[in-house]
């Protein structure tokens, strides 16, 4: 692969996240215990009693998880979690998180947001699953109120995660589908993935999909086209959860530059074509690739040749702690390296917003009512 000089932005060549700030922007991939506020992590570990913080004030946490999730290898970046799923066992917690999750998410322009978590992980002290799933369900809830009155109005739904090393995936889907008309809509499955296939879990997404239920899987991020074969063909995943390995089924010229606007010499694999044809969404999360080793950096990330190639690529945060990030931070890395323009971002919205899990009526009113008119007036 070759970079030449990457192509200008319309927005210069190292924009400011906060020029993103005002488009409307969906996401479908951030994970609610991935997402603190450094300062709430303090709070609520003085409050419960938990004493194994590696920082004593807000901006050195910041730097803290910042710094240990750059490690380049998944496993050591999901140690960081033990942190702050550490705090999240309480009722009170894991509702101040919802709360600020959606405030965050709004407050950064988000419209829509699908934020997951794993329930098993949050039983510490004594919580059932359902009264976990009940009090992450209030905060959104709440976030969603404060976020309408400030005038940064934000739907949040909820997909609730099984860990992929554990074995309680069956019981999380029928958590999944017991919530379903409370602001559950949708399953997944995460945590380390070498070693641990989807196929492990086949019986969570047969009853999945025997109640008409979406989920979607991790798939092809610290593992390659053997998990993504999985999970589309063995599991019938809705969606892929980074995906971004899909790149290992395409083919390009020996001097293909990522940063290009055409890549007509592509040639598709089995894989690859099935993911392209059937629309598969490609949950992709830019900074959090580079630091769990996915992809060598934002210049080699096969974003810009998937969406090139047209496949259906949403941009995504997966973990707002763990990479320091925003969406409009990654809005703003994506058009400082791939040159894209408000039109870019815009397909790239409508496409999650496409994908989401809520009903297909619910999809259409949020891209006609709010998605396209907020870019019309950006592109003027
Ligand atoms: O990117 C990821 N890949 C696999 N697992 C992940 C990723 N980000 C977070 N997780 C794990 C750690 C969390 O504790 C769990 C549920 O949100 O999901
Ligand atoms: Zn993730």
């Amino acid at each position: 692969m070759t970079t030449s000089m990457p192509p200008v932005s319309p927005f210069g060549p190292d924009p400011d996240p906060a020029l993103f700030a005002l488009a409307p922007k969906v996401v479908l991939h951030d994970h609610l215990d991935g997402g603190l506020r450094p300062q709430t992590v303090l709070e609520l570990a003085e409050q419960v009693g938990y004493t194994k913080l590696p920082a004593s004030d807000g901006p050195s946490l910041a730097t803290w998880f910042r710094a240990s999730a750059d490690s380049g290898s998944l496993v050591r970046y999901l140690e960081t979690f033990e942190h702050t799923v550490g705090v999240m066992q309480t009722a009170g917690a894991l509702e101040r998180v919802a709360l600020e999750c959606a405030e965050d998410l709004a407050n950064d322009g988000v419209v829509y947001a699908e934020v997951r978590f794993a329930p098993e992980q949050h039983l510490e002290a004594g919580l059932t699953l359902d009264e976990v799933v009940e009090a992450v369900l209030k905060g959104f809830a709440e976030g969603e109120a404060l976020s309408a009155s400030a005038g940064r109005p934000i739907t949040v739904r909820c997909l609730v995660t099984a860990m992929r090393h554990a074995a309680r995936s069956r019981e999380i889907a029928e958590l999944a589908v017991r919530f379903r008309d409370r602001g559950v809509v949708g399953f997944d499955i995460a945590g380390a993935e070498a070693g641990y296939p989807p196929t492990r879990h086949l019986d969570a997404f047969e009853y999945m999909r025997a109640h008409n239920a979406p989920f979607t899987i991790h798939a092809g991020e610290a593992f390659g086209l053997p998990s993504i074969h999985e999970a589309i063909s063995f599991c019938g995943t809705d969606r892929l959860g980074h995906g971004v390995r899909v790149i290992d089924d395409i083919s390009l010229p020996e001097d293909a530059d990522f940063t290009a606007h055409d890549f007509h010499g592509a040639k598709l694999g089995e894989i690859a074509n099935y993911v392209r044809d059937k629309r598969i969404p490609l949950e992709l999360c830019p900074s959090s690739n580079v630091q769990t080793g996915a992809v060598a950096s934002i210049a080699e990330h096969p974003f810009n040749v998937l969406a090139r190639l047209r496949f259906r690529v949403t941009v995504n945060t997966d973990n707002r702690l763990m990479s320091d990030t925003s969406m409009s931070k990654e809005f703003a890395v994506l058009a400082g390296q791939f040159g894209y323009g408000w039109a870019d971002f815009e397909r790239f919205t409508v496409n999650a917003m496409k994908s989401a899990f809520i009903h297909f009526d619910e999809r259409l009113a949020m891209i006609d009512e709010i998605i396209k008119p907020g870019y019309a007036v950006l592109i003027g």
